[in-house]
């Protein structure tokens, strides 16, 4: 028990609770840290950013529309302000893990904001007293307000953080696909040797799954952004005044820099958390495709003696405890774990959305946690990605090259002379024999000018592997 000195008593309906004497919060944060102490991990500042941004917004909207004096609701603003910097995340120690409204988080805002509004009163000579609910939390829920604070938040990183990570790894991906045009590889396809495909061509198609990952990202944005403040506790509306929610988002709005735009139907956006599956499920996709993006690179990258060896990663620390020299494809391991992660929570948020009965959804909090947990690592992993893996990349063209010679699939362009039949006997007879094609094709009398067989003087150019990787 710690010494009862270093505590104050505070009061709620419940009655009174002990809380750290410095703490900014009051006996409502106080009984949900008590409550949940489950997994330690608490509201990332990005989120306590967001949610004093809704509270900043409600004091300007309440004040205009005559629910808050101007000395409240300037103070409440200035105090909503400097909890938006950051310098006050240390009061903010609930557990992610809470009611599912996130109803603890929001009296713990309000808490923190009106004690630093008391503060800040206090020493301007006002008696004037800020409540936590009455003032804090005028004209509001945590029901319009805690989804209200994850929407502004998962828009905030999605804009500013992860779309221009993707665009970085896109462009990355883009100046190696043109440094790489020329370098000639097998394709394969089922993990087994293809007709030719050039590194550029690979490389072009990463860029492409990048690009349409950002587009899948902003066809989600406007559902994302749409919230639903000024609905209170169900969605009506009850205790606000007139024209709040158009008065509080478009403060909102305006003070984030972000598209946030009123719910088109309150009750929809009261009761549901769809527009964070939206992009839980497109955050999903983007995982997916730097899963299957990381693979191919630690594939064409294997070796050195022993694997594909077709391009040669950045050297970025020694890979193994026993064994000397070895170096391994590491960033490609952390991306895939980034993904399995993304994947992971894309499952929790998902789980969540059942987690919902008539007028609101209760997974709320752990929703917001995975969320923008999910759209950090995928804008980290991004970043990482291209300035210490993809920018670095080398191309072993030699051995791109001979592998592609050696695949038997380069007989495929033969086919139109000589039929899809004969073609599969050179292949096959190459493979067995470890011919090259051009030798079991001469060697099976398929060379000549008869009918069935291949024009001597066409047959270089049909089986030139550069000429085989198209048109695009
Ligand atoms: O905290 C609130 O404002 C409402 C709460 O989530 C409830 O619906 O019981």
């Amino acid at each position: 028990m710690a010494d009862s000195t270093e505590f104050r008593v505070e009061h709620d309906t419940m009655g009174e609770v002990l809380v750290p004497v410095n703490a900014l919060y009051r006996a409502q944060t106080q009984r949900a840290v008590e409550n949940f102490p489950i997994s330690g991990k608490t509201l990332e500042h990005q989120h306590i950013r967001a949610l004093a941004e809704v509270k900043r917004a409600a004091a300007i909207a309440n004040a205009e529309l005559g629910v808050l004096d101007a000395e409240r609701a300037e103070a409440i603003v200035e105090a909503a302000e400097a909890v938006a910097t950051g310098e006050y995340d240390d009061q903010f120690p609930i557990d992610v893990f809470q009611t599912g409204s996130g109803t603890s988080s929001n009296m713990n805002t309000n808490e923190v904001i009106a004690e630093l509004a008391n503060r800040a009163l206090k020493a301007k000579g006002s008696t004037t007293e800020v409540h936590p609910n009455d003032h804090v939390n005028a004209s509001q829920s945590s029901n319009d307000v805690f989804p209200t604070s994850v929407h502004v938040a998962a828009t905030n990183a999605l804009i500013n953080d992860l779309i221009p990570a993707l665009t970085y790894l896109a462009a990355s991906f883009s100046r190696k696909a043109a440094e790489f045009k020329d370098v000639v590889k097998s394709g394969r396809t089922h993990l087994m040797d293809a007709t030719p495909v050039t590194l550029g061509q690979e490389f072009g198609g990463y860029e492409a799954q990048v690009r349409y990952g950002i587009e899948r990202i902003e066809a989600s944005l406007p559902r994302v952004a749409e919230v639903p403040l000024g609905g209170t506790a169900v969605g009506t509306g009850i205790n606000t005044p007139d024209g709040f929610p158009q008065r509080v988002i478009a403060e909102l709005a305006r003070n984030t820099a972000l598209p946030i735009t009123e719910a088109r139907n309150h009750f929809e956006a009261q009761a549901n958390r769809d527009g964070l599956i939206e992009a839980s499920g497109q955050l999903r996709n983007i995982a997916y495709s730097l899963m299957k993006i990381n693979n191919d690179l630690r594939w064409m990258g294997s070796g050195p003696n022993t694997g594909l060896g077709e391009i040669a990663i950045p050297d970025l620390q020694p890979g193994s405890s026993i064994m000397p020299g070895k170096v391994n494809p590491v960033i490609c391991e952390a991306a895939i774990q980034v993904a399995a992660q993304v994947i992971g929570n894309d499952t929790t948020i998902a789980l969540s959305s059942t987690n919902g009965a008539f007028e609101l959804n209760v997974g709320i909090p752990v929703m917001a946690a995975n969320l923008l947990e999910s759209i950090r690592l995928l804008a980290n992993v991004s970043r990482v990605m291209a300035d210490k893996m993809i920018d670095g990349i080398e191309a072993h063209e030699d051995r791109c090259r001979f592998l592609a010679e050696a695949s038997p699939s380069i007989v495929t362009p033969l086919n139109k002379f000589i039929g899809y039949e004969n073609a599969a006997k050179i292949a096959k007879k190459a493979v067995k024999e470890k011919l090259t094609v051009k030798e079991a094709t001469i060697a099976l009398g398929f060379v000549g000018d008869g009918e069935g067989q291949v024009p001597a003087d066409q047959l270089d150019g049909l089986l030139d592997v550069t000429t085989m990787t198209g048109k695009f």
